[in-house]
């Protein structure tokens, strides 16, 4: 088995309930989708990037691994698409007795069922329909299986968030929506955090719109946070 990596590299996480720790970023080609805000579109062709084998893989993490990283996270382009694949890489970092992180919009509960064992912080990125992010027709289909992998999340107990990108073009109907369904599955105690993250340099929300969104979590779950991509805002990649 082959795996395709676009990039490996060290820097602070910028995004969710871990930003400012010291993690090694491996992130695999290929997205089905074409957000409009997306910020890695080099990497969402299947043939981005350059193809290893899995020895190849570990070894590349193996080296770019620098002391004290705090977790591993396996990033993309949407990493599921290569779910068989990165189920190795993470079994050999978890072996290293390094937390490891999934960052997905989690478009496939089975390809979902595959990494799931070796994944210790999951974020579920939930989109909302105005994010371009395919064909309309298709949203049904997506929130199925992300409320699905929210399911499966849970009876798994691992740290488990969501994040929802908004941006000035978000819908607060739709928005709205989406939490109900989110939050007939889980409760409360069920996450680690809701972070609501702002677009960056495009279509920017405004505060009011932000508050917003915030004030239509909380009800729900009162550590709503508005968190935007520190990354961007110190230089770092
Ligand atoms: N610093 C930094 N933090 C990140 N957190 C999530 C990222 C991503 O691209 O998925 C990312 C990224 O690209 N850089
Ligand atoms: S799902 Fe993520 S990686 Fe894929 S297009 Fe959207 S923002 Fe980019
Ligand atoms: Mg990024």
């Amino acid at each position: 088995m082959n795996i395709r990596l676009y990039e490996i590299f060290t820097s602070v996480e910028g995004e969710g309930i871990l930003y400012g720790t010291k993690t090694l970023f491996v992130r695999l080609s290929g997205c089905p989708f074409k957000c409009f805000y997306c910020d890695t579109k080099d990497a969402l062709p299947m043939n981005s990037g350059n193809e290893y084998s899995i020895t190849e893989a570990k070894n590349l993490i193996k080296k770019n691994l620098q002391k004290n990283t705090y977790k591993v996270n396996f990033t993309g382009g949407d990493p599921l698409a290569q779910s068989k694949a990165l189920a190795e890489l993470a079994k050999f970092v978890q072996n290293k007795k390094i937390p490891t992180y999934l960052e997905s919009s989690c478009y496939d509960s089975k390809k979902f069922t595959d990494v799931l064992p070796y994944i210790d912080f999951i974020k579920i990125e939930f989109k909302t329909p105005d994010s371009g992010f395919v064909d309309l027709k298709h949203y049904s289909k997506l929130l199925e299986n992300e409320l699905e992998c929210l399911r499966l999340a849970k009876k798994s107990k691992k740290t488990t968030y969501i994040k929802v990108v908004v941006s000035s073009k978000t819908q607060l109907k739709p928005f709205k929506k989406l939490l109900g369904q989110i939050f007939k599955i889980i409760s409360k105690t069920d996450l680690a955090g809701f972070i609501i993250q702002p677009t960056y340099g495009i279509s920017e929300p405004s505060l009011e719109q932000l508050f917003s969104f915030y004030d239509s979590v909380y009800p729900y779950y009162d550590q709503v946070r508005i968190v935007p991509q520190l990354h961007k805002f110190i230089g770092a990649p």
